[in-house]
């Protein structure tokens, strides 16, 4: 009796081991699904193939939804990623964007090709120039060169007159300026009580419908597209709307965004927690948006001021793009200037140039700024945006 009473006990014991393994080993298998959802694995996961980019678009579409889910996480846990055009495309395909947009140059070499020019012919020369953003200071400077061009060379041939045209342009966008965005992982600050290794940090600061935004979702998708893995904070807690769609390109390009969920947050923090989470993950670089709508100056200092101090708590921020809408001219450039101030710029990212013939802007945000234009941007689509090259542009400006 006793031994029946032991073998019943035994094949208890066993059963309940046996659901126990059975339970845990289907919780384990489980486990690689979950993550690969959260964190591609490769490149391929990156770049899904041909012809699912409309679902992608769909899928993010229906995440834009009023009370679409609020809150920051990896992309991909909810959306099938985009798969950005490749570098040589974009280039070729904004050049010809460019062109198509009129430069003033082209207006210019029109002029000059008629052969002897009267008096009217120089003022009409002088005229575009002026309404094109280069200033009254480079318009002399330009005409005065271009005078003298033209009594050494032959103005009939129109071929002398574009290659004295192309490199006085050249000269004036400087081609020896350093373009290239800071991406080099900074070491630690002093002190800095971080796990992980710091991001190489890009902070974008600029007036609000300039494209900052936009340009943090673009940049950070060239960057993936570079098989860099990136972080983005929203910064801009002005309006939770501004968080929301810098989430929205989080999940179209496979980026985490770190985000507060109260509108009105304290903006540095949320900076910080960025360059945080970004070291913590050994990501390459951290993309921060900010906002740019504060009452006066002093504001906007202060703000600015303390989000770039906050960040080099953890390690000095690399790179500072003010991001300029090439449609507002000299405005713009006013509105510049204080945030140079503010903030001490490295680069500036000319955003619209799509929507303006006035190419001359990139000439004096160069020369009034003192630091290069890196980034333009030449559209909304999410591959329209691209290293600034001084050739491409002087030759779509010329036609
Ligand atoms: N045509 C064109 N539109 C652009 C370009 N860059 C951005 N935009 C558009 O400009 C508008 C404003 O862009 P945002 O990225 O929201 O600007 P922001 O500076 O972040 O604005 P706030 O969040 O209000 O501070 C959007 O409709 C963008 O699609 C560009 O290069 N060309």
């Amino acid at each position: 009796m006793d031994l029946i009473l032991i073998v019943i006990a035994v094949l208890v014991v066993l059963a309940l081991a046996g659901g126990l393994w059975l339970y845990v080993g289907r919780r384990q298998g489980d486990l690689p699904e979950d993550l690969s959802a959260h964190k591609p694995t490769s490149i391929e996961d990156l770049f899904p193939q041909e012809g699912q980019e409309g679902q992608a678009a769909e899928e993010v579409g229906e995440r834009e939804e009023p009370g679409a889910e609020p809150e920051a996480r990896p992309a991909a846990t909810t959306a099938t990623l985009e798969s950005p055009e490749s570098i040589p495309g974009r280039m070729q395909r904004l050049r010809a964007r460019l062109a198509g947009a009129g430069g003033f140059g082209k207006a210019v070499l029109s002029v000059l090709s008629r052969g002897d020019l009267t008096e009217a012919d120089w003022e009409e020369i002088e005229d575009t120039l002026l309404t094109s953003d280069l200033g009254i200071e480079v318009t002399t400077q330009l005409m005065e060169e271009l005078r003298t061009q033209a009594k050494v060379l032959d103005t009939s041939d129109p071929q002398a007159i574009r290659a004295v045209l192309r490199s006085e342009l050249l000269a004036l966008v400087d081609p020896d300026l350093d373009r290239s965005v800071n991406l080099e992982r900074p070491a630690a600050a002093e002190g800095a009580e971080i796990a992980g290794t710091p991001a190489a940090a890009i902070l974008m600061v600029g007036v609000n419908g300039t494209g900052k935004t936009t340009t943090c979702g673009k940049l950070a998708r060239v960057l993936v597209a570079q098989d860099k893995s990136v972080v983005m904070g929203a910064a801009d807690t002005f309006r939770a709307a501004a968080a929301e769609q810098l989430s929205t390109w989080g999940q179209r390009v496979g980026v985490e965004v770190v985000r507060s969920e109260r509108e009105g947050a304290d903006p540095a923090s949320v900076a910080f927690d960025a360059v945080r989470t970004a070291a913590e993950q050994e990501a390459d670089a951290v993309v921060v948006d900010t906002a740019g709508r504060l009452q006066n100056k002093a504001g906007l200092m202060d703000e600015l001021g303390k989000i770039k101090r906050v960040m080099e708590k953890v390690a000095p921020v690399g790179e500072v793009l003010l991001v300029l809408d090439a449609t507002t001219g000299q405005n713009g450039m006013r509105q510049a200037q204080v945030f140079a101030e503010a903030v001490g710029i490295t680069g500036i990212v000319l955003t619209k140039l799509d929507g303006t013939a006035k190419g001359g802007i990139v000439v004096t945000v160069q020369k009034e700024l003192g630091v290069p234009v890196k980034l333009v941007g030449l559209g909304e689509g999410a591959d329209d945006l691209a290293p600034f090259d001084p050739e491409g542009f002087v030759d779509a400006l010329l036609g």
